[in-house]
C-alpha cells in the first residue's frame, strides 16, 4: 500500500508543477473549483467552447468532465475535448455528477464512456451504483447509499471501463485492478457544502496530471488532501459557510506534519 509520505510527495509534486486543469464543469461550483485547484498550487481553466477545446486541451496537463449542469451544448464540448485528450493520452477524468436522476444524464454518460477510458471516475455512492446498472434511479445530486454499499459496484465499474473508480463517503473507497484502498478522512460537514465531490473530481485532474500514468495514487493522493483539509477546517467552522472558507485556507496552508498524522489508509479485500 502507498504510504502517506509518499502522498505528501504528491502532494509536493503538484505545488512544485502547477498543471493546468482544464475543466469542463458545472454552474454551481465554478468558482469554488477554480479556488480550490489555485489552493492546491495547480492552475484552474473552466471552458467550454466547441472552437477552443482542442487548444485548451493541448496546453493542459490533464482534462476534468463534470455533468452537473449539462445541455446539449456541453455535451459536444465534452465529446471534443474527451477525443482530444485521448489522441494525445492525457488523463482525463469524469465525474457523473448526478447519474441515474434522468434518462438523459445516463444517456450522456454512456456516450462520454464510449468516447474513451478516463483515467479515474470519482462520484458519490448512488452515482457509482447508477453507472453500474445498480440502481435504476437516484434521488439528484446527492447521496443516497454509503460508499461501502457502492463497493461491488465499483468495481465493476472499473473492471468495464479499465478505469480507476473513487466512490467518495465517508470512507473513500479507490478500486483499480482488484485492489481497494480506502481514505477514512473528512467530516460529515462536507456534504453540507454544494461542489466538494465537484472539487474532489478536479483536484483528482491535478494529481493525475503529475502521475506518470499512476492515476490510483493519484486518485487516492487527491482524495486524502481532500479528507485532511476538510477536518481541520471543521475543526474551525461553525458550519458550511465557514467551513466552504476554512476549507480553501486548509488546502493552502497544508503541512507536512499535518498530512502525515491526519492521513487514514486502509486496504480491503475485493470481491
Ligand atoms: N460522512 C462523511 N464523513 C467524512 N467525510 C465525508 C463524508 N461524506 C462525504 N465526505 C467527504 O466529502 C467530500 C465530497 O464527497 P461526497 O460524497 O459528498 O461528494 P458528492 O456527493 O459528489 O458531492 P457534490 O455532488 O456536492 O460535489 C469527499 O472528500 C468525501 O470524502
Ligand atoms: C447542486 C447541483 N446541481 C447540479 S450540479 C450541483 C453541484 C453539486 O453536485
Ligand atoms: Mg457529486
Amino acid at each position: 500500500m502507498i504510504q502517506p509520505l509518499q502522498l505528501w510527495h504528491k502532494v509536493l509534486a503538484v505545488r512544485n508543477n502547477a498543471p493546468l486543469v482544464h475543466n469542463i464543469t458545472n454552474y454551481v461550483v465554478m468558482n469554488n473549483t477554480a479556488n480550490a485547484l489555485l489552493a492546491v498550487g495547480a492552475s484552474p481553466v473552466m471552458a467550454h467552447a466547441h472552437e477552443e477545446m482542442e487548444d485548451m486541451v493541448n496546453i493542459a496537463g490533464a482534462l476534468v468532465v463534470n455533468i452537473g449542469t449539462l445541455d446539449s451544448y456541453w455535451v459536444t464540448s465534452m465529446l471534443k475535448a474527451i477525443g482530444q485528450a485521448q489522441q494525445l493520452q492525457k488523463p482525463w477524468v469524469l465525474d457523473p455528477v448526478g447519474a441515474g436522476a434522468s434518462q438523459y444524464r445516463n444517456q450522456v454518460l454512456h456516450q462520454l464512456l464510449q468516447a474513451g477510458s478516463p483515467a479515474v471516475i470519482r462520484g458519490n455512492a448512488s452515482e457509482i451504483l447508477s453507472l453500474a446498472n445498480t440502481v435504476s434511479a437516484t434521488k439528484g445530486v446527492d447521496s443516497t447509499h454509503s460508499s461501502e454499499q457502492a463497493l461491488q459496484a465499483a468495481q465493476a465499474v472499473s473492471a468495464s471501463f479499465n478505469t480507476v473508480v473513487c466512490v467518495s463517503g465517508e470512507t473513500d473507497f479507490i478500486v483499480y485492478n482488484n485492489t481497494i484502498t480506502g481514505v477514512s478522512n473528512g467530516h460529515a460537514l462536507m456534504t453540507r457544502v454544494t461542489g466538494l465531490g465537484c472539487t474532489a473530481s478536479a483536484i483528482t485532474g491535478a494529481f493525475c496530471a503529475v502521475a506518470d500514468g499512476h492515476y490510483k495514487d493519484a486518485a487516492i493522493a487527491a482524495m486524502a488532501v481532500m479528507g485532511v483539509a476538510g477536518e481541520i477546517a471543521a475543526a474551525k467552522s461553525d458550519g458550511p459557510g465557514s467551513l466552504q472558507m476554512h476549507f480553501i485556507d486548509a488546502l493552502y496552508n497544508l503541512s507536512e506534519e499535518a498530512f502525515v498524522n491526519h492521513v487514514k489508509l486502509s486496504t480491503h479485500e475485493s470481491f
